[in-house]
């Protein structure tokens, strides 16, 4: 055990993530006490196979009562047995799981994959179902990675309030003010719009093909500045944060645009949410830092960095791993969680009071 800044004892946490693009499952171990990061780990990458993808895409939007909510259960637990089975010395697993659905405002939140069954099957004690709690309590659920956001400003050493951009399937920002040392007090986040999930979608219809690798097509087309104008009046832009979405974010609607068209005022639809972001900042940052795999399209990094009054880099130039900071947050959870401290506040998830989520399951 290494001794930890934070007072408490270092962990070691594999934490997983099961994001809303369903491509496949990131582990990542994480040293720390919960407060601080101590170190970065292994990590490893599983795919999901397009039948096991299928399943979960047939139980998007479903909830417990329902027989396609148990086949997407067992798919998310298989996986991520398989997934976590390679890793040694583990001494607590954070388990995102699977969100199915999401509607914080009326039937709750529902992460497919039960914390048991993987402490069963894997032996460690596991930490799952961590947005519940939050919107029982009034809040939004997520975003959740935000008091990992604020650990990461502490481990790079920022000196200035900084945002991070996190470009999944749907687009969430946090802004972070490193000198407050309680992330509860010290963060604003929300997700601000559409990410990859309209691109990937628009692919998938059109190309049969999985997404606009690097923004290839995009870069050959044109947004449609009309479609644009008419995205930027919609309501969720005008809510206050903190705010959140499932991967049915809204988007513009490109069924009459050519292909390059569609894909360009897509990124570009993803590109208008994250500057309408930088409206609610309590300050402007110092740099957007971005993580997720929206980073690696290059048209749609340029159309954000376009629209933003501050330096947009990937998280990798600040030496940090861009594909797995989420799974890396619910190590870091789930060691919060382990520890009875909070792990979302009113600025984060618009909850009343801060509050730990998350349930621990003994092997
Ligand atoms: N080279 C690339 N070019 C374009 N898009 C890419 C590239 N690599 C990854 N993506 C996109 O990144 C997305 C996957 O990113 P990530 O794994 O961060 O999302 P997620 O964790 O599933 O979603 P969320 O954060 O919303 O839960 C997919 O939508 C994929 O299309
Ligand atoms: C309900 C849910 O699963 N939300 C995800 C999703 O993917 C991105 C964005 O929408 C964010 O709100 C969240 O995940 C990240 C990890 C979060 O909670 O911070």
């Amino acid at each position: 055990m290494v001794k930890p800044q934070g007072g408490g004892a270092a962990q070691r946490v594999l934490g997983t993530m099961s994001g809303t693009s369903l491509d496949g499952v990131d582990a990542a171990v994480l040293l720390t006490d919960g407060i601080d990061i101590l170190d970065f780990g292994e990590s490893a990458y599983r795919p999901y196979s397009e039948a096991e993808r299928e399943i979960l895409r047939e139980a998007l939007g479903a909830w417990h009562d329902d027989p396609r909510v148990e086949a997407a259960a067992e798919v998310v637990e298989f996986a991520h047995a398989e997934l976590c089975a390679q890793f040694r010395n583990i001494d607590l697993v954070g388990f995102h799981g699977q969100t199915l659905a999401h509607d914080p405002g009326g039937r709750g939140t529902h992460q497919a994959g039960a914390g048991e069954v993987l402490a069963q099957a894997l032996g460690w004690p596991v930490v799952s179902d961590f947005r519940s709690a939050d919107v029982r309590l009034g809040g939004q659920g997520a975003p959740l990675a935000p008091f990992y956001h604020h650990a990461l400003a502490r481990y790079i050493k920022a000196e200035a309030p900084i945002a991070f951009l996190n470009l999944g399937g749907v687009a969430n920002v946090t802004w972070v003010d490193p000198a407050i040392p309680k992330p509860e007090y010290a963060c604003l986040a929300f997700d601000c719009g559409p990410g990859n999930a309209p691109m990937d979608d628009a692919m998938r219809q059109r190309r049969n093909e999985a997404r606009d690798t690097d923004g290839a097509l995009a870069a050959t087309g044109q947004p449609d500045a009309a479609r644009l104008d008419a995205f930027a009046r919609h309501g969720f832009f005008h809510r206050m944060p903190p705010k959140s979405l499932d991967r049915a974010a809204p988007a513009p609607d490109v069924s009459a645009l050519n292909d390059a068209d569609a894909l360009a005022t897509l990124a570009a639809a993803c590109a208008l949410g994250v500057a309408r972001a930088f409206e609610h900042f309590p300050s402007p940052p110092a740099q957007l830092l971005v993580c997720g795999g929206g980073r690696h399209n290059p048209t749609l990094m340029a159309m954000i960095a376009a629209g933003c009054d501050c330096e947009v880099l990937p998280v990798e130039a600040q030496g940090l791993d861009g594909d797995m900071i989420e799974a890396q947050a619910f190590a870091y959870l789930a060691a919060r969680v382990a520890r009875g401290l909070p792990t979302s506040a009113p600025k984060t998830t618009g909850v009343g009071t801060p509050v730990g989520g998350g349930s621990l399951s003994k092997p």
